[in-house]
């Protein structure tokens, strides 16, 4: 089940013509704390680095993270960014939270520039960053007493503790909770002002199954009551689960987006199978009336690409039965969202626009065409 329905029209975040920029302004990386609200005593993202050096800054050009980036969403909205390591997803989402100025187009964010309107943006919004840096001295109680101490109108600290599960472990040091309870710490911190905006950077990673699918209710009761969610994750399941809609990033760039049933219609579904011995691919039906739009051979391992799975994979059981052979090896599979971004990052990568070719690896030939 995907979030409730969001609450109508009003944007609460928009971007356009998004770049960031490293190793040309001298700027470290996503100074300036957690979110909710107040400066707070968490100075900001651990694995920062100066913008303005570095072996990733990319030489005297620097290092474009962020190129061109467009999308709007509404409140009440979960939307969802994807990419593969590196695409620029963290790079997006600090430019949304304020931690950092674009190097070039436009970020509002309930209709400020989280940047230069720092004050009218900070109390509204909570941030989940992708590590915590929490003092380990200090036991989750302590931790969120401290904060709540920074943030105005914050919720009771025992309810931030039981809205993550983290009752049972609040007397006990940071240092001695495991990697997903003190995920869960961070959710807890990032709740802790009932924000109006919440960014969530990868927020369900290290955790097990079951705590993942309460981060997901508790992801979901929010965004029904208004919440606004943007969230960043490399689990397909959990954009699938959440999103309204979704964007997938690949070197910097929105490669794309829309509802999940959007993208992962723009994607074809594929057939392969060993071709029996004895036939040619020019021995198979003509692929054009069975519906096929691409293929490739690779030794006798035949991949047909399709927009009508049902038509190709029935004409070809029908070749088969009608010739007596079997096709060993037979795998149909429907596009998903697995595969859309697979032949995404990996079209990309070859200079492709779906990826087919690329997705199906290197040193595969290009099949005789069927007559
Ligand atoms: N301070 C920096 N200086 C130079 N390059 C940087 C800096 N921070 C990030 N980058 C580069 O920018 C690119 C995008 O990084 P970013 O962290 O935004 O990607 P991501 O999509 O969040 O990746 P992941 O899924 O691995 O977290 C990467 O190539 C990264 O090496």
């Amino acid at each position: 089940m995907k979030t409730g329905e969001f609450g109508g029209t009003e944007t609460v975040i928009e971007v356009g013509g998004l770049r960031r920029r490293y190793g040309t302004s001298g700027r470290g990386r996503s100074g300036g704390g957690r979110g909710s609200n107040g400066s707070g005593p968490r100075g900001g993202r651990p694995r920062s680095v100066a913008e303005g050096g570095g072996e990733r800054s990319g030489g005297r050009q620097g290092y474009e993270a962020v190129r061109g980036v467009d999308f709007s969403v509404a409140r009440g909205e979960l939307f969802a960014l994807l990419g593969t390591n590196g695409a620029g997803k963290t790079s997006t989402l600090e430019l949304l939270e304020g931690l950092a100025p674009p190097s070039d187009g436009q970020v509002r964010v309930l209709g400020h520039d989280p940047y230069r309107e720092r004050d009218k943006v900070r109390p509204r919004i909570g941030v989940m960053l992708q590590e915590g840096g929490f003092p380990s001295e200090l036991t989750p109680a302590e931790t969120l007493r401290m904060w709540a101490g920074c943030t105005s109108g914050a919720r009771p600290v025992d309810e931030a503790l039981a809205i993550v599960g983290l009752t049972p472990r609040k007397d006990v040091r940071v240092k001695q909770l495991s990697g997903g309870e003190r995920r869960r710490l961070d959710l807890a911190l990032a709740l802790l002002g009932r924000p109006e905006v919440l960014f969530l950077d990868e927020p369900t990673t290290g955790l097990d199954a079951e705590a993942r699918h309460e981060t997901w209710e508790l992801v979901r009761s929010l965004c029904d009551v208004g919440t606004t969610v943007l969230l960043t994750t490399h689990y397909l399941e959990e954009a699938e689960e959440l999103a309204n809609r979704l964007a997938i990033m690949h070197a910097g760039r929105i490669a794309a987006t829309g509802r999940v049933s959007e993208v992962v219609a723009a994607q074809p579904s594929r057939v392969s199978f060993e071709l029996p011995a004895g036939f040619l691919v020019g021995d198979l039906p003509p692929l054009a009336e069975l519906g096929v739009t691409g293929h490739e051979q690779r030794g006798r391992t035949v991949r047909l690409q399709t927009g009508e799975l049902q038509r190709a994979a029935t004409g070809l059981l029908v070749w088969a039965r009608d010739k007596g052979v079997e096709l060993h090896g037979l795998d149909v599979r429907a596009a998903s969202l697995e595969e859309a971004y697979l032949q995404i990052s990996r079209g990309i990568d070859d200079g492709t626009d779906s990826g087919f070719e690329g997705g199906f690896g290197n040193g595969m030939e290009k099949g005789a065409e069927s007559k």
